[in-house]
């Protein structure tokens, strides 16, 4: 049995997230289309007597350690479906940002589930991986497989797509989180008395990742969850006018939020728009990265 195996897991960007009525379950349909971005979580497990979580990088200090942590979910939902005992230690080399709309703890949760199968020898179909995927939360499958895929249902039913060129994005990084089933509620607020279409996944938008295109992404980007993030943070608004003021194809609030997305025609133009909005001061932190990017991927096995 190997002695310690990490797994590095991207962020994602929703450059489409359609949102559909309030389901009996309290989930909502989507239309979710997801590009994974080269921004990485290291997640490596390690034998221990008992489950144990730590992490390390910026934000750590806002990442659960005990048993709510996705991470640790994973290893504890693999371990009982083979009647093992999750007995890990879980180190979470954290770089995308918590609470930020990017799928971090998601990221953290599939990578934990590759690291441990690894590990334990445990054999897991792809299947099984990621049925256990959607379990642990609604994004969790597409941290696992990543490259772009259409999610579908709650967002877990994924079809892979076609993406024909590199996009480059910069990321905006807020002062504080936003919780995810607050920013739905807050969407079924405002649609209150309306009615809200079926989720349907734009086409012109698949067209352009197909052709690598970023005019074209540009000009179909949306997501519907936006009004919902600027109305419980208004700031956003000040955030995305400077990214599209500084030279941005287009801007919208990532995912959930608050993490603000900018799509750039080339790095070049990447790295001028993410100067100029680090230096607004409309936000805490600014990042650039590219995408498609790799889903969970091993990426160490040490010892024996
Ligand atoms: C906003 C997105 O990040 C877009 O990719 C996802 O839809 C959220 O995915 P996630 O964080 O993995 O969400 P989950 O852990 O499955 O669910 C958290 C909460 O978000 C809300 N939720 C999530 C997904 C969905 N399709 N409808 C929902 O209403 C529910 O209140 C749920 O209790
Ligand atoms: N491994 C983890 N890393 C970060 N947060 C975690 C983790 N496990 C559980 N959490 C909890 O999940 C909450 C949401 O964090 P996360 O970083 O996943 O948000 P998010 O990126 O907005 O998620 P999503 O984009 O999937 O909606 C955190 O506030 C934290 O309490």
């Amino acid at each position: 049995m190997s002695a310690s195996v990490a797994v590095r897991v991207p962020a994602k960007v929703n450059v489409q997230l359609a949102v559909g009525a309030a389901r009996p379950d309290g989930f909502h349909d989507l239309a979710n289309v997801f590009l994974a971005v080269g921004l990485y979580d290291e997640v490596t497990v390690t034998p221990a007597d008992e489950l144990r979580v730590t992490c390390e990088g910026p934000d750590a200090d806002q990442v659960p350690l005990d048993r709510t942590n996705l991470a640790a979910r994973a290893a504890i939902v693999l371990a009982e479906r083979r009647g093992l005992e999750p007995a890990v230690h879980v180190h979470i080399a954290k770089d995308i940002p918590v609470a930020g709309g990017m799928a971090g703890g998601s990221a953290d949760g599939a990578g934990a589930l590759l690291a441990c199968d690894a590990l334990w020898g445990t054999g897991a179909s792809r299947e099984e991986l990621l049925d256990i995927c959607a379990e642990l939360g609604s994004d969790v499958p597409f941290s696992l497989v990543g490259g772009a895929a259409l999610g579908t249902g709650r967002g877990e039913k994924l079809r892979v797509l076609d993406v024909g060129g590199t996009f480059h994005w910069v990321f905006a990084m807020a002062g504080r989180g936003l919780s995810t089933p607050a920013v739905f509620r807050e969407f079924d607020r405002l649609g209150e008395g309306t009615v809200i279409p079926e989720p349907v996944a734009s086409q012109p938008l698949l067209d352009a990742l197909a052709k690598g295109d970023p005019d074209a992404l540009a000009a179909a980007v949306s997501n519907d969850l936006q009004p919902a993030a600027l109305s419980l943070f208004p700031e956003l608004a000040g955030t995305l006018a400077a990214g599209r003021a500084a030279g941005a194809l287009t801007a919208l609030v990532s995912g959930s939020g608050p993490t603000t997305a900018f799509l750039a025609r080339d790095p070049e133009s990447a790295a001028e728009v993410a100067e100029t909005l680090q230096a607004s001061g409309t936000c805490r932190a600014v990042r650039t990265a590219s995408g498609p990017a790799p889903g969970a991927t091993v990426v160490r096995v040490s010892g024996a």
